[in-house]
């Protein structure tokens, strides 16, 4: 990660939280144009003034790669290429959420406009950078949408990895022209001649079309922008058809309200227009429209093909549906195809770690989801946890990057529950429900049947992995459905594994088994049929609500031995006996006691002392409160933590 600082904005203030960051995004720019100004015909990037740009001028690409093929730092190259930023400005520059930059890895996808001459014209190029990781492929697919090429990025020492290859599919199946980019030829272990075989086998893709690049040192980045404008074609739109326009992106901003990213498919949007939108009728006023160049810069108006961002005085993104159209008032046109809502995939339990700071949570988890419409969350109580919220994810890193979202950017302090899957339960009339937490699922009741999440897993390996992968997917359940050889020692799997195998440890065994050579993506599938039973772990004879998980029967002993153990060892020694026990679907199958102990926390105080009794005691009824009650047991909130984790 880079460490240098962040281009101040104009009043000098530091980059703070990644909130107060995109406001001050807003405001550092120069103030927006007047209409009818001079400045409300174009902007300037890069050193052009920009006018209208007809469509066979301007070309709407995405980047797409494996995550960490260097997608971002293209980016960046570019933009410095046409100006747009300046060089040694920071590195990942649109990689903009502290936990981005955390983590080195792109969450949001992030929009650019920049201007190219190419043989003596201007080009508008509206570049979309991806988030790799496959928790984020929804992003990927509605960045896709807006444009009609991308350019594949490959690690030219890593060569062909899962989530290149689920990248290209998605792409190919929107018929965009791919571009493809052998990255990181500065590297001594760098293969391209190998890597671009392997493109040749994989996708069919001509080698001899490959660019070779390096976006560290910008070697052959030169080719790719006139690449770009020759191989993906112009935005097909009709420029005076009425407008169509395809909403592609929301986010909430906390001075602007919410911000859409569009796509004018056809015809013109001008400021002051007033839209509806295709799903649900309503209208909206266009109150500022304009370009990221990457900062906003207000135009006025978008033309056909352009893309860029509209602001409407809307309050939340969830009346901003992306993936839908939007159309000029009294002037209907069809809908534009839309897309595949999100489906959260993981659910979990989301508490405050002292109940007091229930409304905070609240107004955190409020905030967040404004410029997150794919997490699902609802109310909550729990007997041993209080009030708190269930929460939807598209996947297990989503979540933890809500989680650490919630923490750093709102200071909160949270409990997460075990993440859960959502199964459908079949009852014996053939009606099915669904239940997105373990204590949902009925005890005593007779189901026809329970039905859980599948995935199609690809993973793409060094051949001499493939056995403990093989080893590892059918200790999870898994069949395996496809079994390639894509290139010399590099071999490709496919298994349907249940998504709920994916949880807990899956990632980090299946990179220890591989060394980190093997990469993995996946796309949810169809739901089957499971032999799986309600795991409960008992205190007393009480159960503890938010330690119930489903399990598949064959290994819900195993696990509720490892509970009941854990359990034992982080409760430590108890004034009284307890009883500690899992269950499954209501039949014991694991035990563990811990024996009484009479603890004495004035024993120390020998003599009178009583101020120094009396902040022992203080001491002891602060502890207290951070402890919640269960089977009369006071468990403090780390167990709990703790236990969620046990696998
Ligand atoms: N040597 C070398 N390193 C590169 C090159 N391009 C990118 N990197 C490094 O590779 C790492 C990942 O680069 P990113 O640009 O963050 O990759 P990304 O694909 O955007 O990653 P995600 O956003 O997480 O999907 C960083 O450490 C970059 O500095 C290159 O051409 N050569």
């Amino acid at each position: 990660m880079s460490t240098e600082p962040h281009p101040q904005p104009r009043d000098g203030l530091a980059r703070q939280t990644s909130t107060q960051h995109f406001h001050r995004r807003w405001y550092s720019k120069a103030a927006p144009a007047e209409e009818g100004s001079d400045a409300s015909k174009g902007f300037v990037a890069g050193g052009f003034s920009v006018t209208h740009f007809p469509p066979e001028r301007i070309r709407n690409f995405s980047i797409i790669a494996h995550v960490d093929h260097g997608k971002s730092t293209m980016a960046d190259r570019l933009m410095e290429l046409t100006g747009a930023i300046r060089k040694g400005m920071q590195e990942q520059y649109l990689d903009k959420l502290q936990v981005e930059r955390e983590r080195g890895i792109t969450v949001k996808a992030q929009t650019v406009s920049l201007v190219y001459r190419h043989k003596g014209a201007d080009y508008l190029l509206n570049l979309i950078d991806t988030p790799g990781h496959v928790d984020f492929s929804y992003e990927v697919s509605r960045s896709l949408a807006a444009c009609q090429g991308a350019l594949l990025l490959v690690d030219a020492s890593q060569g062909i990895q899962a989530q290149t290859v689920a990248n290209f599919f998605l792409a190919f199946d929107q018929d965009l022209a791919v571009v493809p980019v052998l990255n990181k030829i500065d590297m001594a272990t760098a293969e391209p001649a190998r890597v671009a075989a392997e493109m040749q086998q994989a996708f069919d893709i001509d080698p001899a079309s490959c660019l070779l690049a390096s976006a560290k040192t910008g070697r052959g980045l030169e080719q790719v922008l006139p690449a770009v404008i020759e191989r993906i074609p112009a935005p097909q739109g009709r420029e005076e058809g009425r407008l169509r326009m395809l909403l592609f992106d929301a986010y909430h901003d906390e001075y602007r309200g919410v911000v859409c990213l569009v796509e004018v498919v056809d015809g013109q949007l001008h400021k002051g227009d007033k839209v509806v939108s295709a799903s649900n009728g309503e209208q909206h006023d266009i109150l500022e429209v304009g370009v990221l160049a990457p900062e906003p810069h207000a135009t006025g108006r978008l033309c056909t093909g352009q893309v860029g961002y509209i602001i409407t005085g809307l309050k939340t993104t969830k009346s901003a549906r992306v993936g839908d159209t939007w159309f000029l008032d009294k002037q209907p046109v069809p809908a534009l195809p839309g897309f595949k809502p999100s489906k959260s995939m993981v659910f979990a339990g989301i508490y405050p770690v002292s109940a007091a700071d229930f409304e905070q949570l609240d107004h955190a988890v409020e905030r967040l989801t404004l410029n997150d419409a794919s997490i699902a969350f609802k109310k909550e109580n729990s007997a041993a946890l209080g009030a708190g919220f269930r929460c939807g994810f598209l996947g297990l890193l989503h979540m933890e990057v809500f989680h650490q979202r919630l923490e750093q950017e709102h200071g909160a302090s949270l409990i997460t529950t075990a993440p859960t899957v959502p199964y459908m339960l079949e009852h014996s009339d053939g009606s099915k429900t669904e239940i997105q937490n373990p204590s949902q699922f009925p005890l005593g009741q007779k189901l026809a049947g329970v039905w859980e999440p599948t995935v199609v897993a690809t993973i793409v390996t060094p051949s001499d992995y493939v056995g403990r992968i093989m080893e590892l997917c059918q200790d999870r359940r898994g069949d395996l459905t496809e079994h390639a050889v894509i290139a010399a020692n590099r071999t490709l799997l496919r298994y349907t594994l249940p998504l709920a195998e994916l949880g807990g440890d899956f990632y980090d065994e299946l990179k220890s088994l591989t060394s980190g050579y093997a990469s993995f993506d996946y796309e949810e599938s169809e739901y089957r049929k499971a032999d799986l039973v309600r795991l409960d772990l008992l205190l007393n004879g009480e159960a503890v609500d938010a330690l119930a998980r489903v399990v598949h029967r064959g290994k819900a002993q195993s696990m509720g031995r490892r509970m009941c153990a854990k359990m034992k060892e982080l409760l430590g020694r108890q004034l009284f006996e307890v009883t500690i026990q899992a269950a499954a679907n209501n039949r014991i199958i694991a035990r563990e006691t811990i024996s009484a102990l009479r603890k004495n926390v004035l024993a120390k105080c020998y003599g009178g002392d009583v101020s120094r009794k009396r902040k022992l005691l203080e001491k002891q009824k602060e502890g207290k409160k951070r402890m919640r009650r269960v089977g009369s047991v006071d468990v403090p909130q780390e167990v709990f933590h703790a236990l969620m984790k046990t696998n």
